[in-house]
């Protein structure tokens, strides 16, 4: 009998989380020493953020200055022994790395399904290079369209009547708006910057996403949404055949 020809061997399969971790160590790999870095929040920001640790407790990174998204990140930081300062010390930031919720095809996204993404705005809109982290399943055609959560930050005054001048805002596009609660103690998610979090779903798309950023913020009550349009610079993506990256 003719030998059987040789075959590659079975692709081992990887966790989630393994996924995850190669992506997060592909970000990392734009690290270079000397950078302030904002650093994201999140399960994939999670391991990039150890990561950067390990490679200065290492020696292969040195003069790293980290600017944590999240009090929760500021922790983790800190744990692995990135230096931290702030935006107020340093207002330029040359990468920033983090996760997504939702990505479109032209790098627009969707976070703050953890909630912080006023920090992430504040600190990912002040970089020179932003390098987002994904899984596959976050990839969408339209922004808003994927019947998930998309989150906006409020302050907690009278909260009712903003959830329904936003819900109103979007009536036309089937708007369901929820405050965000707490699992653990049932009482109303607080963000670090002691807000709300209304979590919009839309039964169809909302249209041009800036004329939908604008009218979000023109709301009195209205802190920050969740809509990232064209800050993204580098996409990686983990997907079961491997890591992509697209650059803007
Ligand atoms: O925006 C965020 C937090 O506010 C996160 O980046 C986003 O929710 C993605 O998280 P994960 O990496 O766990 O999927």
């Amino acid at each position: 009998m003719a030998p059987l020809p040789f075959s590659s061997p079975p692709q081992a399969i990887l966790t989630q989380d393994e996924l995850k971790k190669i992506a997060a160590y592909k970000a990392v790999e734009f690290v270079q020493s000397g950078m302030v870095l904002g650093l994201g929040t999140g399960s994939k920001a999670k391991h990039a953020v150890t990561r950067i640790g390990e490679l200065l407790h290492q020696g292969k990174l040195t003069n790293i200055i980290g600017i944590p998204t999240s009090k929760m990140t500021h922790e983790l930081a800190s744990s692995v022994g990135i230096p931290l300062s702030d935006l107020d010390s340093h207002p330029i930031v040359d990468l920033a790395i983090d996760g997504a919720d939702e990505v479109d095809p032209y790098m627009n996204l969707v976070k703050g399904r953890g909630g912080s993404l006023l920090r992430e705005k504040m600190i990912e809109g002040a970089c020179k290079k932003f390098v987002v982290i994904v899984d596959e399943s976050k990839l969408v055609e339209h922004i808003g369209g994927s019947g998930l959560a998309m989150p906006v930050e409020i302050v907690p005054f009278c909260w009712k009547f903003t959830v329904e001048r936003l819900r109103l805002l979007f009536d036309e596009a089937g708007c369901v708006a929820r405050l965000r609660m707490d699992r653990e103690s049932g009482e109303p998610f607080v963000t670090d910057n002691k807000n709300y979090i209304i979590d919009l779903y839309f039964e169809q798309d909302i249209g041009d996403l800036m004329v939908a950023s604008d009218a979000i913020l023109r709301l009195p009550g209205v802190v920050e949404h969740g809509m990232f349009l064209g800050m993204a610079t580098t996409l990686i993506v983990a997907g079961g055949l491997g890591v992509r990256v697209k650059n803007k």
